[in-house]
């Protein structure tokens, strides 16, 4: 049986949130944003490990008690230059623990409402699948294109597009050789990667409410969806 390890890469600056301490360690309905994070992902009892990919000069993660968490999450100073170098460079780090065929799950330090349901029903879904997916959600509205001088260019059609979301779940040996082979610059997500290898990443529908916090107006809503969510 294959096993199921998750990544979370966290060695971002937040540059878009434009404050002096990294975003996932701000302040989020009374916990550093992360612990969110890794509690849903804690919630999901079949994980075998859950790794935080830091950056190597991160001096904020030892300033909290991760206690509440157990004892399978393991902090790894391995963060690169971008979010691709970050989860290439865990993967070589947790080599030596995995097979080409167990599951990696990559999900944002900054994805701080996830959900285990959700986290359920994508490996529910991609259980019989060769190389892995995503979840993600169809896009809603009508999409604009802008000229320079944010003025209509066009109405694109939006049928077949969807957002990408994380967790990003694939086997670690697609995954591995995906990053190895890939440029960091023009890989954004794990699905990027893969598919370029040529392979086709399984799309899995996610949830509105599994917003990434990139900006300061982010955080509010974050916490209101965290202040009614279900989970412990
Ligand atoms: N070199 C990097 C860059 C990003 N990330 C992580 O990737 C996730 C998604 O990235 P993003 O929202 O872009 O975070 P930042 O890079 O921190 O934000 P910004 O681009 O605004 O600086 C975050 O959990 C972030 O910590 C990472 O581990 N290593
Ligand atoms: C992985 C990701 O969260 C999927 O939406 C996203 O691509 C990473 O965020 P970024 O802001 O583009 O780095």
């Amino acid at each position: 049986m294959p096993k199921y390890v998750a990544l979370v890469p966290a060695a971002g600056a937040g540059l878009r949130m434009g404050q002096a301490v990294p975003k996932q360690y701000l302040p989020l309905a009374g916990r550093p944003m992360i612990h969110h994070a890794l509690r849903a992902l804690g919630n999901c009892r079949f994980i075998a490990a859950i790794h935080v990919l830091l950056a190597p000069g991160d001096t904020a993660w030892d300033a909290f008690d991760w206690s509440a968490l157990g004892g399978r999450v393991h902090p790894l100073r391995c963060g690169g230059a971008t979010r691709a170098e970050t989860v290439a460079n865990g993967l070589q780090a947790i080599r030596g623990d995995m097979d080409e065929a167990d599951w990696v799950l990559v999900h944002d330090a900054a994805r701080p409402c996830l959900q285990r349901a959700w986290v359920e029903r994508l490996v529910r879904e991609l259980a019989e699948e060769e190389v892995g997916g995503l979840l993600a959600i169809p896009v809603a509205d009508t999409l604009k294109r802008a000229d320079r001088n944010g003025r209509v260019l066009a109405t694109e059609p939006r049928e077949g597009l969807w957002q990408a979301q994380t967790p990003q779940m694939f086997r670690y040996g697609v995954l591995a050789k995906a990053l190895a082979a890939s440029a960091a610059s023009e890989v954004t997500d794990e699905s990027r990667a893969v598919e370029m290898l040529g392979l086709k990443p399984r799309l899995v529908v996610g949830d509105a409410a599994n917003l990434k916090v990139t900006f300061p107006q982010d955080l509010p809503l974050a916490e209101r969806i965290l202040s009614q969510a279900e989970e412990p």
